[in-house]
């Protein structure tokens, strides 16, 4: 407990109660309880969590079509929600996955890095650090039911979860591919690579940009399961059924002592690290190449 107590996130409270102000200074519900539990289901605009058959586990579904890019607002929506399950003793596993068709999500926002101001930019990736330290840290069980395409900074949510299923699909590819976009994976992207698939095979992925295909992310180690599409859900909650087993105590204990030292990483640069991308995402080389993948993205349709 006191470990718990002591990993807690600095500055979660901070964000947390801005993303409420600017969600109010939108005029939108922040919240809406439904269904004959209401005070356990419950949705944002772009996060829906629902309780899953036993009650003990959620599942959360990523609702920001088309692609569940990870923009400012739905990273705040993520983190009220991430907050209330772990606030909530009832919760001990969260299954996280999409509600959009053929993508787990398409990885950070690239509206919110490009074309922006300095002040935006340092706010972005406060959120982006945000994200990784809560589910990094995460006292709950969590699995990724990777349903479809997850580059990038989908990749690195699905890294911070226990386990990763993907559905066994060619849509369903996952990497961190920044190289290919012109732009570089920050040094916690590389360690929650590195703690999950080993030094050599990181280096390999990380600088070809490699998005792998289901049986070469299964060779590799970057998920633990492939299973058709209409069993990704249905595997998910029978891996959580087994995680669930063990003590929670024990279990917490163990996962904070493999990641600890791992996050304190982050935790002790957090505003360097800020500063770093603010001036690395504003160069013009890099607003260029920017640029130019957004473009490439809009032709693929035409
Ligand atoms: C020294 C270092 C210091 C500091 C570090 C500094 C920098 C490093 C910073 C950050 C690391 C970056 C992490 C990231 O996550 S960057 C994002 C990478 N993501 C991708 O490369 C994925 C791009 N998208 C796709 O490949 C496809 O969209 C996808 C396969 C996911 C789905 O394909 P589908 O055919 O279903 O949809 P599309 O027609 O392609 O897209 C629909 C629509 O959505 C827009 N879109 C797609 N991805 C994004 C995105 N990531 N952000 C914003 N918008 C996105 C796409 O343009 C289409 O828009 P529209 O044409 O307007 O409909």
């Amino acid at each position: 407990m006191a470990l718990a107590v002591r990993m807690r996130v600095p500055c979660r409270a901070l964000l947390c109660a801005g993303a409420q102000l600017r969600g109010a200074a939108l005029g939108r519900p922040e919240w809406a309880a439904g269904g004959g539990d209401g005070a356990r289901r419950f949705a944002s605009l772009r996060v829906l969590v629902e309780p899953g058959a036993e009650g003990r586990v959620a599942v959360m579904k990523l609702k920001n079509p088309p692609v569940n890019s990870l923009s400012l607002d739905f990273l705040t929506e993520f983190l009220i929600s991430l907050e209330k399950l772990e606030n909530d003793k009832a919760f001990r596993g969260v299954v996280i996955t999409s509600d959009c068709p053929n993508v787990f999500s398409a990885g950070l926002d690239l509206r919110e890095m490009y074309g922006r101001n300095p002040g935006h930019y340092a706010e972005y990736w406060k959120a982006v650090q945000e994200l990784w330290l809560r589910l990094y840290l995460s006292n709950l069980v969590l699995v990724a039911a990777i349903n479809g395409s997850c580059p990038a900074g989908g990749c690195l949510m699905a890294l911070t979860s226990d386990v990763r299923i993907l559905s066994d699909s060619p849509k369903s590819v996952i990497g961190l591919n920044e190289t290919l976009l012109g732009i570089v994976a920050p040094f916690w992207f590389k360690d929650t690579l590195v703690n999950t698939i080993g030094h050599r095979a990181s280096e390999r992925a990380l600088q070809l940009g490699l998005l792998f295909p289901p049986a070469e992310a299964l060779q590799v180690g970057l998920v633990d399961h492939v299973v058709p599409e209409d069993q990704v859900q249905s595997m998910a909650l029978s891996v959580m059924a087994h995680w669930l087993a063990i003590p929670d105590h024990a279990r917490q204990l163990t996962k904070a002592m493999m990641r600890k030292a791992t996050a304190d990483r982050l935790i002790k640069q957090r505003e360097a690290d800020i500063q770093n991308f603010v001036s690395f995402i504003s160069r013009d080389s890099i607003q260029k190449s920017l640029q130019i993948y957004l473009e490439k993205l809009k032709q693929k349709k035409g």
